[in-house]
């Protein structure tokens, strides 16, 4: 049975994955909050998660490479140097990072990668999400992959095509760009809605998470599947076999 090891086992999530472990027969293994050291709970478990926050992430990374430990990566919020320390560390342990660890938006991302290629420029894609009153980062993880998922529908990225967020005299809609909605409030767990704008005609594919078990479920699936990989950096759609 496999120890799993939570970096932010306190918070919402944390407490969902603790939930979470029975029904997929895991164990868990310990938790570490803010103001604790990362490093004991990296060498006495076989897989670690974190659902903490971006600031911590690179004494969890370097906890769990120093003891060899794989490391699924739930928290958002992340920046390019984050993404370099994750593709580093991915040379030493394994690692999975995913804004989302639900099966629905993992076919979510097939389903608007397709949408999009198939849709071709003339449809303006916008992406809206709403997330409770505490959520500290927008746009969503989840939103940011599915923009990457419809931008390489499109064989381009959202660091060429991203717009997040519009106020004020901002001009007319620039083709081929891919916006960005965050909307905050109440306890939405977590809505996902992607827009394809045609001319006279509109798409529109979503996901709207209920309870955060499905988010607990999947990570918990993830560390499953990490425990004991080689290194490198994986993905969600190979854990669910998307
Ligand atoms: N990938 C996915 O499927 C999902 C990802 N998320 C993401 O997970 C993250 C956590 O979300 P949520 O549980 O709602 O947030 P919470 O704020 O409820 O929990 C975060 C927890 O991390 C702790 N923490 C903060 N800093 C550190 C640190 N330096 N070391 C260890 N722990 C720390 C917090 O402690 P304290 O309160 O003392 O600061 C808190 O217990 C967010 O980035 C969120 O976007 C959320 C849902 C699904
Ligand atoms: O902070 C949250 O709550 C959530 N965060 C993730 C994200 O940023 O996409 C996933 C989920 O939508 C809930």
């Amino acid at each position: 049975m496999n120890r799993i090891g939570i970096y932010g086992s306190l918070g919402r999530m944390g407490q969902a994955i603790v939930a979470a472990m029975p029904a997929l027969d895991a164990v868990h293994a310990g938790g570490v909050d803010a103001g604790e050291d990362p490093g004991p709970l990296a060498g006495q478990c076989d897989v670690l998660v974190d659902f903490s926050a971006p600031a911590a992430l690179d004494a969890h990374l370097a906890a769990a490479i120093a003891a060899g430990t794989p490391i699924v990566i739930g928290t958002t919020g992340l920046s390019p140097h984050h993404h370099d320390a994750i593709d580093e560390a991915a040379e030493r342990i394994a690692v999975l990072q995913t804004g989302n660890t639900s099966v629905g938006v993992g076919l979510l991302m097939a389903l608007v990668r397709d949408a999009a290629r198939k849709l071709g420029q003339e449809w303006d894609i916008e992406i809206v999400e709403m997330h409770h009153r505490d959520k500290v980062d927008a746009p969503s993880g989840t939103a940011l992959m599915l923009g990457e998922a419809a931008a390489a529908g499109r064989e381009t990225t959202i660091a060429e095509t991203g717009v997040q967020g519009r106020a004020g005299l901002v001009g007319a809609r620039a083709r081929g760009t891919i916006g960005f909605s965050s909307l905050r409030g109440g306890t939405v767990v977590g809505d996902h809605n992607v827009v394809f704008a045609g001319n006279g005609e509109r798409i529109e594919i979503g996901h709207y998470a209920q309870d955060r078990a499905i988010f607990a479920a999947g990570a918990v699936r993830a560390a499953l599947w990490l425990a004991g990989r080689a290194p490198g950096r994986y993905r969600m759609d190979q854990v669910l076999g998307l």
